[in-house]
């Protein structure tokens, strides 16, 4: 067993009263599984979720370290791609946790991407009205964004993520090292998440990203260990504030309102979320720019930025009406409009109602 100390002094802390949690974040520490699961004093018995893609190369490092710190493991498997993100895959795990006797002193282990991470923990988040669980992100995108802050949920055919809950995890657990495994096109999706941060929250951030593209874009360890760690930080610093999105929070749906109808329309099956999620902020940066919150030069920056880290921008083909009735279904939609996340050139965002979405999209490059 390692006790890799280390990380744990590292840690980030989300404070967030008594469901504060560290994000631990290191090389090579996915062998300290076990021992922060005996500090964190869960139950003896663990489920990890997970797919085929990652259970191949992380399941067999993570059940030996909770085993040797003495818990008993099973595995739960399920199919691979955000198309599975259902209610029929969302019963599957917990059948499996039903079959295998998980009690309300077990709990569950998310390896995976978001997908796994989203689905595991809205499972932990119901599963005998709640038990404890723990994420162990295993794709960028899922170490700058999804396993912080304790969004869990599943998609819809309707819409993104209609279905869930606000549960925070015990402890998440980064080990760069299982990022090597990533294909580019999984590894460079995350970059959008990241961008995110810089173009609302962070200048400096974006700065630092636009100075830093080719080494980010060569996996340079520790350019990418500063953008996890920052990216995290910032993520922490506005969850804390409205840990379930009352206001502030919506801001880290910034590109999100175009980026998730893109993801509907095409059936959650031929982009990346990363991806919609950077078609969406060129849309957003678009649209701040027209609405005049933004400057010509800022919606440049970011385009190019985009283009530097070989982020997609084009709106694929569907009509404005079909976009209209996609985002019909989004979460920040209520009686007096869509609450949307505007750039204020780049560092600063305004979330503002809007009554007229289709004056929004007008904006937009759609091919009707
Ligand atoms: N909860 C949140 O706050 C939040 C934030 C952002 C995104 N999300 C959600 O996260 C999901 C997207 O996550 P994602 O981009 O990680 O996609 P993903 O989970 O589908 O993972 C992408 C692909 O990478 C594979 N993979 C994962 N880790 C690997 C590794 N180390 N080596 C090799 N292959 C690996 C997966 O099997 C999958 O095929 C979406 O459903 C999105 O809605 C949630
Ligand atoms: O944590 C948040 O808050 C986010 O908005 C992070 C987003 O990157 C993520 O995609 C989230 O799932 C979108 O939020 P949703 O409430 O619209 O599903
Ligand atoms: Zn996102």
């Amino acid at each position: 067993m390692n006790k890799n100390n280390s990380s744990v002094v590292d840690a980030i802390q989300v404070g967030l009263g008594d469901r504060s949690y560290p994000i631990h974040i290191s090389t090579h520490n996915l062998n300290s599984l076990g021992f922060l699961c005996l500090e964190h004093k869960l139950g003896r018995k663990a489920a990890i979720v997970t797919n085929p893609t990652i259970g191949a190369h992380y399941f067999q490092p993570a059940e030996a370290s909770l085993v040797s710190a003495g818990f008993s493991v099973c595995k739960i498997e399920i199919p691979d791609g955000e198309q599975y993100k259902n209610s029929e895959t969302l019963n599957l795990i917990y059948d499996k946790l039903i079959e295998n006797g998980l009690d309300r002193g077990s709990f569950i282990v998310a390896l995976g991407g978001g997908v796994i991470g989203d689905m595991a923990g809205y499972a932990a988040a119901t599963y005998l009205r709640g038990i404890p669980f723990v994420q162990v992100p295993t794709t960028l995108l899922a170490q700058v964004d999804s396993s912080v802050g304790g969004k869990t949920g599943i998609n819809h055919h309707k819409g993104k993520n209609l279905i869930g809950a606000f549960y925070q995890p015990k402890f998440v657990l980064m080990d760069l090292a299982v990022l090597d495994s990533l294909s580019d096109r999984e590894y460079i999706s995350g970059f959008a998440e990241m961008l995110k941060y810089g173009v609302v929250l962070d200048g400096k951030f974006f700065d630092f990203m636009h100075a830093n593209a080719e080494k980010l874009l060569h996996r340079d360890k520790d350019c990418l260990q500063f953008a996890v760690k920052t990216s995290c930080m910032l993520k922490a610093s506005i969850v804390e504030r409205d840990e379930r999105e009352g206001g502030l929070r919506a801001v880290l749906n910034y590109g999100h309102t175009i980026g998730h109808a893109v993801e509907t329309l095409t059936d959650y099956r031929q982009f990346l979320h990363g991806e919609a999620v950077s078609i969406g902020m060129a849309q957003a940066a678009r649209i701040s720019e027209a609405m005049g919150v933004s400057s010509t030069s800022s919606t440049h920056h970011i385009m190019s930025l985009l283009a530097k880290l070989h982020l997609p921008t084009g709106l694929p083909a569907f009509k404005t009406d079909d976009y209209l009735a996609a985002i019909l279904h989004d979460k920040k939609i209520k009686d007096d409009g869509l609450s949307f996340v505007f750039n204020k050139d780049i560092g600063n965002f305004i979330i503002d109602k809007v009554k007229d979405v289709g004056r929004l999209l007008k904006v937009c490059e759609i091919g009707d």
